[in-house]
């Protein structure tokens, strides 16, 4: 299976007065222009991540691959602005990323839940800290937010599940929950990191059929860092692989299967094929 690459979209140039002095393009959801990251200074300094430039257009599925340390999680802490780009610009919804004016979901390789509340309450937590739905916490967290926490719950087999606490599930089902905690709140942004790096194979291809309904159901624009090709050929609507530290996007290329697709597909030759030139590529890029 070819995948060909994706057509970078020309760019439309407006200027934003209160988002610094940076040029963008509208209607993206995220932009990398030349983000680069260095750590440290002198003799110490780590480049990170190369001038990189990436475009996520509204409600697509993007997967970032790449050898170990090339800089996959750099980029998706600079769209949530935990660190800033060292040179160019990360523009989140055409404005400077640090703005945070787009809701943004994110899930890990290890949910972090609080052990002391249940799974109903671990979930509705988004809506008790973001705008706009902390302002009805109160009203609506025994109506129509607990209705959209269990009809989340229900969609990925957790039904019965609410009331019992973290503990008390194994590790798919706390990854399940975690994806409702993610996506809770509906987010523009949903940032996943391995999320499904720490479970076996059967759960793990479960959670992908799981996660590609949530994200057809919603949407939302989606940024998956993984180290499995599968899983980004399954999930993911164009693949960007890196370079080896200090990484930056060598190759950006859409994958050319409808969604839904069912899990079958990744037994089949044209998919095989796909996922060893992916291989390939990256085995080339870490010598
Ligand atoms: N705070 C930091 N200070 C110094 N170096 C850092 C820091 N954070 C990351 N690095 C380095 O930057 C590089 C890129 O790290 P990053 O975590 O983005 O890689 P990655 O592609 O996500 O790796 P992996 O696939 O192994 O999770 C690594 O070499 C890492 O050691």
């Amino acid at each position: 299976m070819n995948i060909s690459a994706h057509p970078t979209a020309p760019a439309e140039t407006v200027s934003l007065p209160d988002a610094q002095n940076v040029v963008t393009t509208r209607h993206k959801a995220v932009e990398l222009q030349q983000a680069a990251v260095v750590f440290g200074t002198g003799d110490k300094a780590v480049t990170a991540l190369s001038p990189t430039k990436l475009i996520l257009d509204k409600g697509d599925f993007v997967a970032l691959v790449g050898p170990s340390g090339c800089g996959k999680s750099t980029i998706l802490r600079l769209v949530t602005s935990l660190i800033k780009p060292s040179s160019g610009a990360v523009l989140v919804g055409g404005r400077d990323a640090s703005i945070r004016h787009l809701r943004m979901g994110m899930a890990f390789q290890n949910p972090t839940m609080l052990p002391w509340l249940t799974i109903e309450q671990n979930v509705m937590m988004p809506l008790k800290i973001v705008k706009p739905f902390k302002s009805t916490f109160r009203q609506d967290r025994k109506g129509a937010f607990r209705d959209r926490v269990h009809a989340l719950l229900g969609q990925v087999g957790l039904r019965d599940f609410a009331g019992h606490f973290p503990w008390q599930l194994s590790g798919g089902m706390l990854q399940r929950a975690n994806l409702c905690r993610a996506l809770v709140h509906d987010p523009d942004l949903l940032l996943l990191d391995e999320p499904f790096g720490a479970l076996d194979q059967f759960t793990r291809e479960e959670l992908w059929q799981i996660l590609q309904d949530l994200y057809l159901d919603r949407k939302p624009t989606v940024l998956l860092v993984t180290h499995d090709l599968r899983e980004a050929g399954f999930l993911a609507q164009r693949i960007c692989v890196m370079s080896a530290r200090p990484g930056r996007i060598i190759s950006d290329e859409v994958v050319p299967l409808p969604q839904p697709r069912a899990i079958d597909t990744i037994y089949t030759p044209e998919f095989v094929e796909m996922t060893q030139n992916l291989r390939a590529l990256i085995a080339q890029v870490r010598q």
